[in-house]
């Protein structure tokens, strides 16, 4: 013991009790009999003797926070304080100034000299209170915010073994906190992404964070895809937020459905056939054996689609969908390309006649009426077809050769199957060539016209001209119509094309109207697809206009099979070209096939009988018959009739002498370049 402490008198014990920062006091038969300065000086009295001789709960409120009566919790404590030799314990007191402080007051009881004193200090926790109080508002400030969260929080130790779950987590899971409490992450999660986790809690150890997709398993076994977002706690504990990701990952899978399929049929599209064939090759090579490649387009469907309109098209592609998923294996691939264009592959064929079989019942079961909208609907498909590996080894070779074949079997008349052979693809090479000369041909203006008179059989003079047109290629040579029409036509560019030819032949027209030939008719020839187009009307009306020239000197010329393609909007178009004064003719009379109800219904004035039964009429009975029944029904109908390929007096005379009304043939003119035809109108017009 330091001997400052201990005074002269002997007091060192009083001076330690004087320095103490504490309020300390000394109590004997329960009243405070001393204190210190520390005392005075907190509880705010001028004096010591104010203090003195008062029972402990004199300096306290009359009651203490929990309710209980100052007083006689004070003698409970000091009771106890002499019972244990010591006793600890919260007291509120009061200030003299009316305000009150918590302390935390021990009591220790001494036996001192014979007697039993208590000496008791305080120590002030108002500020320990006050963080407690903080701490204990922030802890549940936390707790909303954990509760509240749109997330599932899940709280491990770094055993992975669960601690906590907010209500989220609970409502999500559907379990109770005592089934999830204590349980292993792997314990609700799935199987097959155990190793994944078991990783990246690893990481989270390591790294104190993670992000990671999983699938959390509900207590009635439903998977859920969640998005965590973990991150390592000061206490080492992991706190990891769980995002139900379902509407997100449904929002993924149709967008990769919609990419990967024809959103009309459900068939797989372009992009996954392309895929799925590479797959199906690799594994034809693996195994080295056969695979066919169906190309199948829906015969004149863009007709039966302008006629049902779209959505009855659409009822349609749907149905040959499903007859031809029905008609196929689970190893086939079956694709829509888009428009009437399907593909399928055969995986699992053995050789060409068995495909040809397949091919062939398809043409059969997608043959059968449909049901559209109450009517019944036929429609037939052309089929071509590529081998691997004798028609190309890569997904690419064997899709356009599948089309060379595909187009082939149009060509045959359609409602066929064709196969694949190398001059099919020279066939096509060359197309490709042609179509591209062809549009060269057009911005260069490659194109001109030729004419062919057409005399009237009684007069013998030229009554109208037919303008056929010519392409003069790069090397000058000219090309017939008949190598490059259909082209033009399957490639859409008899569009530009017969524009050219209507305002050309107008133009010429109206250079022979000014020189005196103002009988003269000018006959062009339209295509399927200029009279399907909607411009055709208002193209016409213009260019007559541009040239000054009145309807009734222009005749079109359309063929019976563009007008059956679809019957309904073809006559309509031609009444609207009627009612602008245009004379219409169908070409190439008999050689389609006719049909006499129609013809009935066509706003037509005149026919031309095709030059196939003009060539043999002296010498066919059966063709002389055809001519003069067609002379006998077209004027029946109020229709003129005009013979195509005249070459031979005998059929002129032949001709003329069963009513034919205009003749046409090298016999008069083969079709000759607009100089030589002023020449011919000079002579006999
Ligand atoms: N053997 C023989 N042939 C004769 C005789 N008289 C005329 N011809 C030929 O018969 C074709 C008559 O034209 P088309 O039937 O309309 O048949 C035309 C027509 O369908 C089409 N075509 C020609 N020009 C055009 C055009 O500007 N637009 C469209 N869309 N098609 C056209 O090409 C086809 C062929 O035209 P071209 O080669 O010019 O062939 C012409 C003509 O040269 C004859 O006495 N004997």
């Amino acid at each position: 013991m330091s001997d400052h402490l201990v005074d002269s008198d002997g007091n060192w014990f009083k001076q330690l009790f004087e320095a103490s920062p504490d309020p300390t006091w000394i109590i004997e038969g329960n009243r405070f009999v001393e204190c210190n300065a520390a005392a005075v000086r907190f509880l705010g009295y001028p004096s010591r003797d104010d203090l003195l001789n008062s029972h402990p709960s004199r300096l306290s409120p009359p009651q203490q926070p929990d309710g209980e009566d100052s007083f006689a919790k004070a003698e409970r404590m000091m009771a106890l304080a002499m019972e244990n030799g010591l006793h600890r314990f919260e007291w509120m007191h009061r200030k003299m100034d009316g305000s009150d402080f918590l302390a935390e007051v021990t009591l220790s009881s001494i036996h001192h000299q014979g007697r039993t004193i208590i000496y008791c200090v305080w120590r002030d926790i108002t500020e320990r209170k006050l963080t407690e109080v903080l701490l204990q508002k922030s802890e549940s400030r936390l707790k909303g915010i954990l509760e509240g969260a749109a997330d599932a929080i899940l709280i491990t130790n770094r055993q992975g073994c669960y601690q906590y779950a907010n209500q989220q987590a609970l409502r999500l899971l559907g379990y109770s906190p005592q089934e999830l409490v204590g349980r292993s992450i792997l314990d609700i999660t799935l199987e097959s992404e155990h190793s994944a986790i078991q990783l990246g809690f690893q990481e989270l150890l390591e790294s104190g964070e993670l992000r990671q997709e999983l699938h959390l398993i509900t207590v009635d076994g439903q998977a859920i895809p969640v998005e965590l977002n973990a991150c390592l706690l000061a206490d080492g504990s992991c706190f990891g937020s769980c995002r139900d990701i379902r509407e997100r990952k449904a929002a993924e899978a149709n967008i990769n459905y919609m990419a990967h399929h024809d959103t009309l049929t459900g068939l797989l599209n372009r992009r996954s056939l392309t895929e799925r064939l590479e797959q199906a090759l690799a594994t034809a090579k693996r195994e080295s054996h056969p695979l066919a490649v169906l190309l199948l387009d829906l015969d004149r469907f863009k007709a039966t689609n302008d006629t049902l309109g779209h959505a009855a098209g659409d009822a349609l592609l749907i149905d040959v969908a499903d007859r031809l998923k029905a008609s196929l294996r689970n190893s086939d691939i079956l694709a829509r390309l888009g428009g009437d264009e399907f593909v399928i592959v055969l995986a699992e064929i053995d050789d060409a006649p068995n495909t040809a079989r397949m091919a062939e019942k398809m043409l059969t079961t997608l043959g059968q009426p449909y049901l559209i909208d109450g009517h019944q609907v036929h429609i037939t498909p052309s089929i071509g077809i590529a081998f691997f590996p004798i028609d190309g080894e890569d997904s690419g070779t064997l899709m356009r050769h599948a089309d060379s074949a595909m187009y082939h079997a149009k060509s045959q008349g359609r409602n066929n199957v064709q196969f694949f052979s190398p001059e099919l693809d020279l066939f096509a090479m060359r197309r490709m060539r042609m179509e591209h000369d062809l549009r060269e041909a057009l911005a260069s203006r490659s194109f001109e016209l030729h004419y062919q008179p057409q005399v009237d059989a009684r007069s013998r003079t030229i009554v109208g001209v037919e303008a056929l047109v010519r392409w003069r290629n790069s090397a000058r040579e000219t090309i017939m119509p008949g190598e490059f029409i259909e082209i033009a036509e399957q490639s859409g560019l008899i569009l530009p094309l017969g524009e050219c030819v209507i305002d050309e032949a107008c133009r010429q027209l109206r250079i022979w109207r000014d020189q005196g030939y103002t009988a003269l008719r000018m006959a062009v020839n339209l295509s399927a697809l200029q009279l399907r187009s909607a411009n055709l009307l208002d193209f016409v009306a213009a260019t007559l206009l541009k040239h000054e020239i009145g309807g009734e000197h222009l005749e079109l010329e359309i063929t019976e099979s563009m007008v059956m393609d679809n019957p309904g909007a073809c006559i309509a178009k031609l009444r609207a070209l009627r009612d602008m004064g245009i004379h219409l003719a169908i070409d190439d009379f008999g050689t389609g096939y006719s049909s006499l109800s129609n013809l009935r219904l066509m706003p037509i004035h005149s026919l031309k009988i095709d030059r196939s039964f003009v060539r043999n009429i002296e010498s066919d009975s059966d063709d002389l018959v055809i001519c003069t029944a067609t002379i006998a029904l077209a004027h029946n109908l109020g229709l003129k009739v005009v013979a195509e390929g005249v070459e031979t007096s005998a059929q002129r005379d032949l001709l003329a002498g069963h009513g034919c009304d205009v003749l046409q043939g090298y016999l008069f003119s083969k079709p000759v370049d607009a100089a030589a035809m002023d020449a011919l109108l000079a002579v006999s017009y």
